[in-house]
């Protein structure tokens, strides 16, 4: 409770738009800016969150009753009866930490068990049911689904992408070169996205997101469709981004990319932080069940 009251107050003197609130402690790692990183940044906050709880409601859900009964489904369709009912699911109950910048966090967890939630919250995409998401910068999210258009070519996607990232006609031009070497899609940068394999969409999408420098990049996934070299090439630029100061996030089911990459992780269970540490112990504990 002290610990992370203190780091709110500290990052409100620093910011005085913060507002204040009742905050829970989570037993956090030591500042984590690491010997590489040399920006003067290192090691302050740039995400706190606070006994956050999402909760997503759905309507129509069936109830207890109904649930597995293929008979009262086919019937309610044939008389085209609606499903009034609302069914909430929590699915992040309570998280609260602490990141900062220089960090490369990795947030691991079975499915369902919140990981992208919380990354749509951090990125301000989910109002939170209770508790807060404090950022210092402003976070973009790079998903599986990140909003690059199939029907356009990869061409129009990289200005589009570029521009509402904010660069200028300027910058988009002296990265358009960049991006399309680091994608590795070659000619097919002329082709529309929708005849892309999954891994080729997926680079695209990182080159054009980590083209520019990041305070807070929240990645789902995306990294999960691309080949080794790749995957090597992309573990190159986050660290990058780290010495840069700025914060990566990286949820992905494929625990080397997490292992060689993060310098933290948080282990989440069922919408809670089951374990918050270094990769190995973390990782470990992880595999061990
Ligand atoms: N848009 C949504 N509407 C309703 N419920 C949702 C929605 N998105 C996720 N959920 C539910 O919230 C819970 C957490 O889902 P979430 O996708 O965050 O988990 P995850 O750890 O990222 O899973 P995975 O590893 O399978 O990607 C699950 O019970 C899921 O069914």
């Amino acid at each position: 409770m002290a610990e992370l009251t203190e780091e709110l107050s500290r990052v409100k003197a620093e910011d005085s738009g913060v507002p204040s609130t009742d905050v829970r402690v989570h037993p956090n790692p030591e500042p984590s800016g690491g010997p590489e990183s040399g920006d003067d940044r290192a090691g302050t906050p740039t995400v706190i969150v606070d006994d956050l709880h999402i909760i997503y409601r759905v309507y129509g859900a069936a109830t207890e009753a109904e649930k597995g009964n293929a008979a009262t489904a086919l019937l309610r369709l044939l008389k085209r009866q609606g499903r009034p009912q609302m069914k909430e699911i929590h699915a992040v109950r309570g998280v609260s930490f602490v990141a900062r910048h220089g960090d490369a966090i990795g947030i691991v967890g079975r499915n369902g068990s919140g990981k992208s939630t919380l990354l749509r919250a951090i990125a301000g995409l989910l109002p939170p049911h209770s508790g807060a998401v404090y950022t210092d910068g402003q976070p973009s999210l790079l998903g599986v689904n990140a909003a690059l258009m199939r029907e356009l070519t990869g061409e129009r996607n990289i200005v589009l992408g570029c521009y509402a990232m904010g660069m200028n006609p300027a910058q988009v031009k002296e990265k358009y070169d960049e991006i399309v070497d680091f994608s590795g899609i070659g000619e097919f940068v002329q082709f529309p996205m929708s005849t892309y394999s999954s891994g080729m969409g997926a680079r695209l999408r990182f080159a054009i997101a980590s083209a520019k420098a990041h305070d807070v990049l929240l990645i789902d996934e995306a990294l999960a469709t691309g080949d080794r070299d790749f995957k090597r090439k992309s573990q190159d630029r986050i660290k990058k981004m780290r010495d840069e100061a700025g914060t990566v996030f990286l949820v992905a089911h494929n625990l080397d990319v997490i292992e060689e990459t993060c310098n933290r992780v948080l282990w989440l269970h069922k919408g809670k932080i089951k374990m918050d540490g270094d990769p190995k112990t973390v990782l470990e504990a992880y595999n061990a069940v």
